[in-house]
């Protein structure tokens, strides 16, 4: 028995002496926790498409999941190469007795398994720069593939959130992108260019010594694609989205525990600016009066002091929200983009629009041509029409400004016949606009503006109610910075 033991051992290190190969065990679990290289290589292998070669494949998905994932069913290798050496992924699936997860027993389970084979003379001067490689490759996939959220702020009364102000969010699913956006298209390759060199811009920002942040300010009137370009924005950089409603937010330090909250490679939205803060960097008569002439003497007394000092700490002012988009407490975070949105740039203080805030202002104009070709592709499927110099005519004399929403519920009611539609449209941009029908997409737009405005007042005017006596305003001098 010993002689064959003997035998064995020296028959396998002679096999391992002439075996040209080395092999690497990457298993799923490790002392019972997950091993994240085993992750790393299904998504690699996923990425590059790998599995598809082999002849048998695992294919999942996981629940309210829209996303189907393929494995290697155990036995299956595939062969990858990296700087033009080969190596090959071969995946084993054994069942074991393992533990039973309801207590003691024992029960069989899977144990799966990885294993890179690579030339010996190879593993030294690859194996590092290959797993640097795979784990690029995995991070990148994973970025790609995984699903966007869209989030909202809201006061809970979860028991769990203790009444403090959290995210609560949706999948999103925003279908428009910026081949569906109608826009001038150098103004296109500028904003896709911008945000890639941001993505990408990891090494720059810390060599210069600055946050990985951008602000975009997008502005013009209503219709003319602001929160379509912010849809586009996410789904170009998969980014989730954190739809910030300013209005449900009563204090800097309400906006900061949101700020907080939020996570790496997102976008952060305020939408309609101006109408969520006065921004008009006017302290209220009412506070300044009541400050007294000196300043920093206050006439008043003590318990008028605390709650004049309780009114400005209980709402959000133009001071927090200029913390909020650059100062100490922005930087919490990485890789983060803020979006501002307004009908009216002139109504938004200076210091909100410099750059280090809003890094670049995007104007959302009225309906040109080139705009008008990619809406025609897109509701049409037509490249070219008779009738499209017309257009470019009227568009570009612009006796009638026309926004792309407008244009697209031309394009839309008669989607399926072109002729009509440019006869229409053609009718539409020839019309004055003082003979506009009442209900025109224009008057719309502008009504539900108003309306905004109004709710917003009314919202506001219940909450004062609500805290009758610590009221103040959020107009805010520009001497307080
Ligand atoms: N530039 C555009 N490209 C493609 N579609 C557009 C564009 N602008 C507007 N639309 C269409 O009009 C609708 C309204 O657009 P959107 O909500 O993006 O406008 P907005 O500028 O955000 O308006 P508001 O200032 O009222 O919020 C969208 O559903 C979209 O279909
Ligand atoms: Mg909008």
């Amino acid at each position: 028995r010993e002689v064959k033991e003997a035998v064995n051992k020296w028959f396998h290190v002679l096999k391992s002496y002439l075996d040209p190969y080395m092999r690497y065990e990457i298993p799923e679990f490790e002392n019972s926790s997950c091993n994240e290289l085993y992750k790393t290589v299904h998504l690699h292998l996923n990425a590059t498409d790998m599995c598809k070669v082999a002849n048998r494949v695992i294919l999942t998905r996981i629940h309210n999941s829209s996303r189907t994932c393929s494995n290697l069913a155990g036995g299956e290798s595939v062969e990858d190469t990296f700087e033009g050496k080969k190596l090959w992924w071969r995946h084993s699936v054994h069942k074991v007795q393992g533990e039973s997860v309801r207590g003691r027993g024992s029960q069989e389970v899977q144990e799966r398994v990885y294993t890179l084979k690579i030339h010996k003379r190879d593993r030294d001067c690859i194996i590092p720069l290959y797993i640097d490689h795979i784990n690029a490759r995995a991070v990148g996939y994973k970025h790609q593939n995984r699903e966007m959220k869209l989030y909202t702020n809201s006061k809970t009364s979860s028991m769990y959130s203790g009444g403090r102000h959290m995210w609560q969010s949706v999948p999103f699913k925003h279908p428009s992108t910026f081949d569906t956006l109608a826009m001038e298209p150098d103004s296109i390759a500028r904003i896709k260019g911008d945000l890639k060199s941001f993505m990408e811009g990891k090494d720059f920002f810390e060599r210069v010594g600055r946050a990985w942040k951008r602000g975009y300010l997008l502005y013009g009137p209503p219709g003319t694609g602001k929160s379509s370009m912010i849809a586009a924005m996410a789904n170009f950089l998969k980014y989730d989205v954190y739809d910030l409603e300013l209005t449900q937010v009563f204090s800097n330090t309400e906006l900061r525990q949101l700020l907080i909250q939020t996570t790496n490679r997102s976008i952060i939205v305020i939408e309609d600016i101006d109408c969520s803060i006065n921004l008009s960097g006017q302290r209220s008569p009412k506070a300044r009066s009541r400050r007294g002439k000196d300043g920093d003497k206050d006439p008043l007394g003590s318990d008028e002091l605390e709650k004049l000092k309780e009114d400005e700490t209980s709402r959000i002012t133009l001071s927090g929200l200029l913390n909020f988009t650059d100062g100490l407490w922005s930087c919490c975070g990485d890789e983060r983009i803020l979006v501002f949105t307004t009908n009216h740039i002139e109504k938004l203080d200076a210091a909100l629009l410099r750059p280090g805030r809003m890094d670049m202002h995007i104007h959302m104009s009225y309906c040109t041509f080139p705009a008008f070709k990619i809406l025609a592709h897109n509701y049409l499927m037509i490249e070219t029409h008779p009738l499209f110099p017309t257009v470019e005519r009227l568009l570009d004399e612009g006796k009638r400004k026309v926004t792309p929403a407008q244009v697209s519920e031309i394009l839309i009611l008669d989607k399926d016949d072109p002729d009509l539609v440019m006869e229409k449209l053609i009718a539409f941009l020839q019309q004055p606009e003082e003979k506009l029908p009442e209900n025109s997409a224009a008057d719309e737009s502008r009504n539900s503006q108003k309306k905004k405005k109004k709710k917003r007042k009314k919202k506001e005017k219940k909450r004062k109610g609500k805290k009758r006596g610590l009221s103040c305003t959020c107009e805010i001098s520009h001497k307080f910075f």
